[in-house]
């Protein structure tokens, strides 16, 4: 169409939990009136990202129970399609599921109609040092690979600025030829790293498809609140298993306060929410093969109890 603006794209990939939401509201903080435009892909059908970028965007549309990457491919295309129909925003970002292969994701934004209204610029990948400096075995680890190998530009996350430790992280990243880097000094990368790059892309099949039936997820939610202790024993009981847990919580201790629980691995935290949502809702996620979906729901629905 002539005259017609091309909006700039940025895709946001990264390992469960590797900080993909935090490095988006980081991002719109420092958005210096450009209107942006979010598109958040939750594993589950609870929409927790989305939630959690509401009050700091233009626009957040999530999608949700499925993977962008593949099973949510043409919505994605579709939403596209609304959000430039409706509001031509600055900047679209993309923040694609935890357990989303980014090549998926590209094939999908390669569309060539789509293209000329909204071309990818750029993917950038969330690495978790703290992850990958605990479970070494992620750097073999063949979703992760495909999401760095799948990304332009590497933002670090959870850096303790000065560790020795970052060095060899830097090594490994570069010997897969994942440069820049950024957040090696605990910075972040700004939207005009992020936009404006030239870089050339071919549309092909996705390299890993081991998504789907690699993880299994349980979303639970009570419209009361809960016990904090026996949430937490709850919690204890699964950690083992769990890669990634979040979602609100009403606790019979706190009545009237909607928290935010996350959890990455064995790191967990439970702070006061922006949002107030009555009750609790709750997504866990963890490798199929060790995680049980049904025992983890039975667990949990023992909560409503008291
Ligand atoms: N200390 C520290 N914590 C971080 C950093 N980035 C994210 N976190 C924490 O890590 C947890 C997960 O962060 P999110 O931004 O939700 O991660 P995500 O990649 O969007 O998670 P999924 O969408 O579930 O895959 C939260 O508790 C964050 O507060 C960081 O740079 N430093």
């Amino acid at each position: 169409m002539p005259g017609q603006v091309t909006v700039p794209v940025v895709l946001v990939t990264g390992f469960l939990g590797a900080g993909k939401t935090t490095f988006i509201n980081d991002l719109l903080a420092r958005a210096d009136g450009r209107k942006i435009a979010s598109i958040v892909n939750d594993f589950g059908s609870i929409n927790i990202d989305a939630a959690l970028l509401e009050s700091r965007t233009d626009e957040v549309i999530g999608l949700r129970n499925g993977c962008i990457c593949c099973s949510l491919q043409g919505d994605l295309l579709r939403t596209m399609k609304t959000v430039l129909g409706k509001s031509a925003p600055d900047l679209i970002v993309i923040e694609a599921s935890g357990i989303a292969d980014p090549a998926g994701v590209v094939q999908g934004l390669m569309d060539p109609v789509l293209f000329r209204a909204a071309a990818l610029d750029s993917v950038i990948c969330l690495v978790d040092v703290e992850d990958v400096l605990g479970d070494p075995a992620r750097w073999n680890d063949p979703l992760w690979q495909a999401q760095v190998r799948g990304s332009d530009l590497i933002q670090l996350s959870k850096v303790t600025p000065g560790d020795a430790r970052l060095s060899e992280v830097e090594t490994r990243l570069a010997a897969m030829g994942r440069k820049p880097v950024f957040g090696l000094d605990g910075s972040a990368a700004e939207i005009g790293d992020l936009i404006g790059a030239t870089v050339t892309r071919q549309s092909g099949a996705p390299s890993a498809r081991t998504t789907q039936s690699r993880f299994a997820t349980v979303e639970w939610t009570c419209p009361g609140a809960v016990s904090l202790p026996r949430f937490q024993g709850v919690i204890q009981t699964l950690a083992p298993k769990l890669l990634r847990a979040k979602g609100f919580l009403t606790l019979r201790e706190k009545p009237g306060q909607t928290l935010l629980f996350q959890m990455v691995g064995r790191r967990a935290s439970l702070v006061p929410a922006t949002q107030d949502l009555p009750g609790c809702s709750l997504v866990l996620i963890g490798e199929a093969e060790g995680f049980e979906p049904n025992a983890a729901l039975r667990l949990l629905d023992a909560l409503r109890a008291g």
